[in-house]
């Protein structure tokens, strides 16, 4: 077991509110329990697909049906759906760096999926139209690893990139959107689309727990004709008793007071964080990324490569990440000053300064 974590990859389960959700689980038994036994709608229940519409609508600006809702028991999964209603010469493209287990994915459905550069806006719309990729997978609300926050001008430039031809769509993976600490809430890419082309995809793994496997991906109408004839012989994934749960959760308020008091405790947790990170640091680092979310990025003015920063934190049972999981193409990075990918989520305030320290202690010492 680690004595700190920095990792990006789990929340910390001790500030779910786990008696108000067995208090829904519950009450999803009580009133519901009908439905469990039999194979319910392959998009899942239509009781927190109407819950869910009405949160991203007010919350991300998505405006959409319920009945363009697929939930699914992992982001993963529904990019294994896209695979599969897409058409089948269509080529993917993502971000590089980027999420590996979504590159990954998609490699495993057989087809041949582009790395496309990240650059200071975003996934680069030149590289983009001269890749012939038709589905371009983005993270504009706090691109997976660095953290930037894709400003309107890049949107609207992907934007018309899948407005030039027919076929072309736009992937919006909203991962951890809930969480923004600086600067005006940015609506969804998906809020800006006229013709239809952004399918929008998020998660209940960052704003509640990973381990419940609920997410969801809003189809546009075209896509979700074609959903229909292929694959709604596929069964929905996540557990009825899970979707209803959240039913209940949302219905009754709870998902909104806990993202409240999340965002209230992840900025507090951040700030602490960062401060502690520019005393012990001082200039030797620069910190980019830390606008949103749930991590950010800290590169660091050191002679010890990255390989030997994340040999000592193992050594000294301190959970760290380095960028190597997102670089998705053979070419690994030049080796510039080290950059590692520093989470926050399972951080405690007591613990921070400790943390730091080691953290210094495994860069420099
Ligand atoms: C870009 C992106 N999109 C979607 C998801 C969510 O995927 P789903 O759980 O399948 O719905 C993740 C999760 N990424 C995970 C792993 C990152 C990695 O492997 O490096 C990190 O997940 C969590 C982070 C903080 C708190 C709780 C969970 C994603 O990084």
């Amino acid at each position: 077991a680690y004595l700190f974590s920095f990792s990006h990859m789990n929340a910390d389960a001790s500030l779910f509110p786990f008696r108000a959700w067995q208090h829904c689980e519950q009450q999803a038994l009580r009133h519901y329990a009908a439905s469990l036994d039999n194979l319910e709608h392959p998009q899942g229940q239509w009781l927190l697909r109407e819950e869910i519409a009405r949160t991203i609508g007010r919350t991300r600006g998505v405006r959409c049906r319920p009945e363009q809702i697929v939930l699914g028991a992992s982001t993963q999964w529904l990019f294994d759906l896209l695979a599969m209603i897409c058409d089948k010469h269509a080529l993917f493209a993502v971000e590089h760096p980027g999420y590996q287990r979504i590159y990954q994915q998609l490699h495993a459905s057989g087809r041949p999926v582009l790395p496309i550069t990240v650059d200071y806006k975003g996934m680069s719309p030149q590289e983009l139209e001269e890749s012939g990729a038709s589905i371009a997978v983005v993270t504009p609300s706090h691109q997976m690893p660095t953290g930037l926050i894709m400003p309107v001008s890049r949107r609207i430039q992907l934007l018309n990139w899948s407005y030039k031809e027919e076929g072309r769509y736009i992937v919006e993976d909203d991962y951890d959107a809930e969480f923004k600490y600086e600067g005006d809430p940015i609506p969804a890419l998906h809020s800006l689309d006229d013709l239809k082309r952004v399918i929008y995809v998020g998660t209940f793994s960052k704003s509640l727990l990973p381990g419940l496997r609920l997410s969801y991906m809003v189809l546009p109408p075209a896509l979700l004709a074609v959903y229909k004839h292929h694959a709604s012989h596929l069964m929905q994934t996540s557990s009825s008793l899970i979707q209803l749960a959240l039913y209940v959760f949302i219905k009754s308020g709870e998902y909104q007071k806990h993202i409240k008091r999340m965002s209230k405790h992840y900025k507090t947790i951040r700030a602490e964080l960062i401060e502690a990170l520019h005393d012990k640091f001082g200039s030797s680092i620069s910190i980019t990324g830390e606008k949103a979310g749930l991590h950010f990025l800290m590169e660091i003015n050191t002679p010890r490569p990255t390989g030997a920063i994340l040999e000592k934190a193992k050594e000294h049972r301190l959970e760290l990440y380095g960028m190597d999981r997102f670089w998705l193409k053979e070419t690994t990075p030049a080796e510039g000053r080290p950059v590692i990918i520093i989470g926050f989520a399972r951080l405690r305030s007591q613990d921070i300064a400790s943390a730091v320290s080691l953290l210094h202690h495994c860069c420099f010492d």
